[in-house]
C-alpha cells in the first residue's frame, strides 16, 4: 500500500449526551476512490467535518496529505478541496464570479482561474449558466459549482459528502467522469453516500460506519466479502434488517379515513 491520504487516530466526538464519534481509527490510502457509508446518524458527517478542519474533535489526531489537520491547518487546506453537506455558497454571485472568488482565494493567478473556470464550467454543462446568479441555480447545479469550487486548485484530496444527492443521471455521469479522471492521476476522493450501487460502482476502497464506529473498512472486495452485493455486506455488518412493520401502520393505505 502506498501513502496515505488520511489518517485518523483515535478520534471522538460528543455532543452533549449524544457520542457521534467514539473513538475510530481509519487509514485511507492515497490515488483511491474511498467510499464512506453508514446509516442516518451513523457519524459520517461529524467525522469528515473534523478530518477537513471544519469541526474540532474532542479527542484524537487527524493527519492529511501528510500534515496534522489541527496543528497545521493552513498547510491542509491549501492541499485538500471540500464540497460539504448542506453546502453554502455565495448566492449573489454568478457561477463564473464564484469560481474566480475561489480560485482567487486560492492564490492563483487571474488568467490561471479563468483557464480552469472556462474549462470546469464547460464539462460540468455549466457554460450556458455560467452568468446566472448561484441563488437562481437548481440543487444539482449548486452541487456541481461547489464542485467545480473544490477542484480549482488541484486539490490531493477531495471530500465530498453525499456528492450525487439531488444530481441527474446525466450530470451524475459526467461529475463521475471528472472524479475519475482526477482519481486516474494519483488524487484521492473521499465520498459519502447512502447509495451502495454507486459506491459499489465507484470505489475501490470502503469505509463502514456505524453509531459513531468503523464496522469495517479496506478493498471494496474485502469489505463485500462473502456476500452477493455491497448493500448485503452493509445491512450485515451495521446489524439493520429491514423493519418489520408487522401491524403498525394498519391504518396506512386501502382508502379508508
Ligand atoms: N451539531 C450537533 N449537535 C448535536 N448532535 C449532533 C450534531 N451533529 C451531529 N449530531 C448527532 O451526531 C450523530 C451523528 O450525526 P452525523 O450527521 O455525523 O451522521 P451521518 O452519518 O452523517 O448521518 P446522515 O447519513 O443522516 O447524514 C447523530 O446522532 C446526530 O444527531
Amino acid at each position: 500500500m502506498g501513502t496515505a491520504a488520511v489518517r485518523v487516530q483515535g478520534l471522538w466526538k460528543r455532543f452533549g449526551q449524544q457520542t457521534a464519534v467514539a473513538g475510530i481509527d481509519l487509514e485511507l490510502p492515497a490515488g483511491k476512490f474511498v467510499g464512506l457509508v453508514g446509516p442516518n446518524g451513523a457519524g459520517k458527517t461529524t467525522t469528515l467535518s473534523m478530518v477537513t478542519g471544519l469541526l474540532r474533535p474532542d479527542q484524537g489526531s487527524v493527519e492529511v496529505a501528510g500534515h496534522d489537520v489541527w496543528r497545521d491547518p493552513v498547510a491542509v487546506k491549501a492541499r485538500i478541496g471540500v464540497l460539504p453537506e448542506g453546502l453554502r455558497l455565495f448566492e449573489r454571485l454568478s457561477g463564473r464570479e464564484l469560481l474566480s472568488y475561489s480560485g482567487r482565494l486560492r492564490g492563483l493567478a487571474g488568467a490561471e482561474v479563468d483557464r480552469r473556470a472556462t474549462q470546469l464550467l464547460d464539462v460540468l454543462d455549466l457554460a450556458g449558466a455560467q452568468h446566472k446568479l448561484v441563488v437562481d441555480y437548481s440543487t444539482g447545479m449548486r452541487k456541481k459549482i461547489g464542485l467545480a469550487a473544490a477542484l480549482l486548485h488541484n486539490p490531493e484530496v477531495l471530500f465530498l459528502d453525499e456528492p450525487f444527492e439531488g444530481v441527474d443521471p446525466v450530470s451524475a455521469q459526467t461529475i463521475r467522469g471528472v472524479l475519475e479522471r482526477y482519481t486516474a492521476s494519483g488524487a484521492t476522493v473521499v465520498f459519502s453516500s447512502h447509495v451502495m450501487e454507486l459506491v459499489e460502482s465507484l470505489c475501490d476502497w470502503v469505509a463502514v460506519m456505524a453509531a459513531g464506529r468503523i464496522r469495517a473498512h479496506g478493498p471494496l472486495a474485502e469489505v463485500r466479502g462473502q456476500a452477493a452485493t455491497l448493500q448485503q455486506a452493509f445491512l450485515e455488518l451495521v446489524g439493520a434488517r429491514g423493519r418489520d412493520t408487522g401491524s403498525d401502520l394498519d391504518w396506512l393505505g386501502g382508502g379508508a379515513r
